[in-house]
């Protein structure tokens, strides 16, 4: 995940292969809603691990259900057991829970726990006690149970009641409202098992039904824990007297077919990567149970070419430029967002329809997207319930800062539009927000696209001049990633040394043998090699000075040149070293020459290795950097000199913090981007 302020992407050109996507939220948090209100232990496969499903397990936890997350059962399937309440209360009759931003966790447990008996605080995140429950609430009152609202009226948090299940009043249908939000429906559907044991219960709804293939998932996962509910239309629900939940035992849950959406749009607008069939998602179907998988009908509308199976779907670009739509998406309102961003690369204006839902979102997503497609160029009009964009073309396209509203899905959609044809690069601010339900989203993008070109920073310089803590902070900030080119040429000589070869000419061919099959690899902040974690062996002073000998041998330089330039990878590379930007990334948009005088720079490697508890003097160490600074100035290949185009930076008298944002301070000149 990118826990970055901002992460910007850079123009993409294709992409192509396989994509896992991670499971359903819309099931997963049904499926623990439904597995702790059952009989017994439910095994959970493939549950989404995401902000909201956490919360609801925190919040089953605290209910006193028994919650195995995959590491602590041993499982090696990846499966989260469950062992249920059975219908009621054991010991816990008190909970004040925290639901954050999950409107799948708020609802169904609103409407599970007034029927339970107890006395519970539901609570969330501000914009939680912004998004409407009162149809919910009014619903389950009409039925006798006792609940208070702790802010406004009509929102969370809420104080739920205790009340006997012999004071419910079943025999009148229940009437609750459909048209702000299925998950009200869905709430009751799932809770209201627990007082049709003795009884028949009506479920009748008022106004016309959104969003019902939702409606449709829960209908689906109750049967699936042994209750049938009869439907009359979309309007009239009946759950049979003598309903019980029941565990499957064993269940599994879909890929998010809301979380293909983006990745079906990536195949219908990229060119497919040279040697893929464009893209392949596997985890969910044509087949699947969830509303959004009708997000196919309309990527094939605007000319995507799909072909799909039990469990996979594959997308190619078909028409181009995409062909416009007008398309009521009330049925898929989630992935529908992502048809406004295809908008921009078709045909002429698109139109959304029947989406007023959005307004109740994580965010009013009707505003949100117009106000980012217009960031991005286009023109947008909106109504209460619609939307309408008109599609950029080329040389018209700007370079944005897409504001994401802790809006998962705002986030996620607005990453295609680095396809753009201008070439321009999309900056999405608190990309984390993606954590909701697709943690890994932008890594898994990353793997299938192709860009223009990934941007590096190089920072090169003299030995102790502080390019190690500025590059890995530098790289930080932005998302990117970090080569510390040095550790190659140390973790060489160290190689060599143990192969009991000095490191000098004679044993040139032997040590660039060594280096072009480096069993090298850096996991989490480890260098290790071949297997073994190097870190400390690597930072002598002497393997410094070993590495400062085998680096001024070209055969060795030559040998890591691609292990280098495989560092650069999507969203973008800061490299340290000494020949960064004058002979491995040339291209470099920034290239940094970082300096400080041999004084502060003997000074500061001392106070690191007396640190670090090695003894040293500080006039030895003076002589031994300038040793170094001598021979990688003196090399006949790569020698250390600044990159004409370099940056200079003397930070002798800088702090660490002031060096890192005079370098973002660069960084940032250099971005199209305008205030966001
Ligand atoms: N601008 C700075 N001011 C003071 N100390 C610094 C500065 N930059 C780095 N240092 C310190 O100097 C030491 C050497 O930095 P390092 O990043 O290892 O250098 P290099 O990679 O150039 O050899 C570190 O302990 C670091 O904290
Ligand atoms: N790109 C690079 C990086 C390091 N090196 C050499 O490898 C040695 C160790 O690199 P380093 O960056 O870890 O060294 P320090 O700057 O920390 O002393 C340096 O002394 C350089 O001689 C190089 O020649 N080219």
């Amino acid at each position: 995940m990118f826990d970055t302020e901002f992460l910007d992407l850079p123009p993409l050109v294709e992409a192509g292969g396989t994509v896992r996507l991670p499971g359903s939220k819309s099931i997963s948090n049904r499926v623990l809603l439904l597995a702790a209100l059952a009989e017994g232990e439910t095994l959970v496969q493939d549950l989404l691990d995401s902000d909201d499903t956490r919360v609801m397990l925190a919040a089953l936890a605290q209910l006193g259900c028994r919650v195995e997350l995959p590491a602590s059962t041993g499982n090696t399937d990846g499966a989260t057991r469950i062992t249920g309440l059975g219908g009621a209360l054991k010991d816990i009759r008190q909970a004040e829970l925290f639901l954050g931003n999950a409107g799948t966790a708020m609802r169904p447990l609103t409407a599970a726990l007034s029927l339970l008996g107890g006395e519970f605080e539901l609570r969330g995140v501000p914009r939680m006690h912004e998004r409407p429950i009162g149809d919910l609430v009014d619903a389950l009152v009409q039925l006798g149970c006792e609940i208070d609202y702790l802010g406004n009226p009509g929102y969370p948090p809420l104080r739920i009641h205790p009340v006997a299940q012999e004071d419910l009043h079943l025999d009148a249908p229940i009437r609750v409202r459909g048209d702000v939000s299925s998950q009200f429906l869905t709430a009751l559907l799932l809770a209201l098992p627990l007082a049709a044991r003795e009884q028949t219960i009506t479920i009748e709804v008022v106004g016309e039904l959104i969003s019902k293939p939702y409606v449709e998932i829960t209908l689906n996962l109750l049967a699936r824990f042994g209750i049938a509910i009869e439907r009359d239309g979309w309007s009239r629900f009946t759950i049979p007297a003598g309903s019980r939940y029941r565990s499957p035992g064993s269940i599994h849950v879909e890929a998010d077919a809301s979380s293909a959406s983006y990745f079906i749009a990536l195949g219908a607008i990229a060119p497919a990567m040279t040697g893929t069939d464009g893209i392949r998602i596997e985890g969910v179907g044509g087949d699947s149970i969830q509303g959004d998988i009708r997000f196919v009908e309309a990527a094939r509308a605007m000319g995507a070419q799909i072909v799909s199976g039990p469990n996979w779907l594959q997308i190619r670009r078909g028409a181009w430029p995409l062909t416009a739509i007008d398309l009521d998406a009330n049925h898929i309102p989630d992935a529908a967002m992502t048809l406004g961003v295809m908008a921009l690369y078709a045909d002429g204006p698109s139109t959304l329809r029947n989406i007023a839902s959005w307004r109740v979102k994580e965010t009013d997503r009707i505003d949100a997207m117009a106000a980012e497609l217009r960031k991005l160029g286009a023109e947008v009009e909106t109504g209460p319930d619609f939307i309408r964009i008109q599609p950029l073309a080329a040389g018209t396209w700007r370079a944005a800062s897409i504001h994401t509203y802790d809006d998962h899905r705002v986030a996620m959609c607005f990453s295609l539009a680095a396809f753009n044809p201008d070439a321009r690069p999309v900056r999405i601010l608190d990309p984390k927000c993606v954590a909701k339900t697709f943690p890994d989203y932008f890594e898994t993008l990353f793997a299938v696209c192709k860009p223009a070109t990934v941007p590096v920073i190089s920072i090169d310089g003299p030995t102790a001049s502080g390019k190690g803590t500025l590059a890995a902070e530098v790289a930080r900030q932005l998302g990117y990633h970090y080569l510390d080119s040095g550790a190659l040429y140390r973790v060489t000589g160290l190689a060599a040394r143990r192969a009991g070869l000095e490191p000098n000419e004679s044993n040139e061919t032997e040590i660039a043998r060594i280096a072009l099959h480096l069993p090298l690899e850096f996991i989490r902040g480890q260098v290790l090699l071949d297997g073994e974690d190097v870190g400390d062996d690597i930072r002598t002073e002497a393997a410094g000075m070993d590495a400062s000998r085998v680096s001024a041998l070209p055969a060795v330089r030559a040998a890591l040149v691609d292990l280098q330039k495989r560092f650069r990878r999507l969203p973008g590379l800061v490299a340290d070293g000494r020949d960064m930007g004058t002979v491995i990334f040339p291209d470099a948009p920034l290239k940094v020459f970082l300096t400080a005088s041999a004084a502060h720079r003997a000074e500061r490697r001392y106070k690191q290795l007396i640190s670090k508890g090695i003894s040293v003097t500080l006039d030895s160490l003076r002589l031994d950097l300038e040793a170094r600074d001598a021979r990688d100035m003196n090399r006949s290949t790569a020698p250390l000199k600044p990159a004409e185009d370099a940056k200079l930076l003397d930070n002798s008298e800088q702090s660490v913090v002031q060096s890192v944002d005079q370098v973002l301070q660069w960084w940032h000149q250099a971005q199209p981007f305008k205030s966001s």
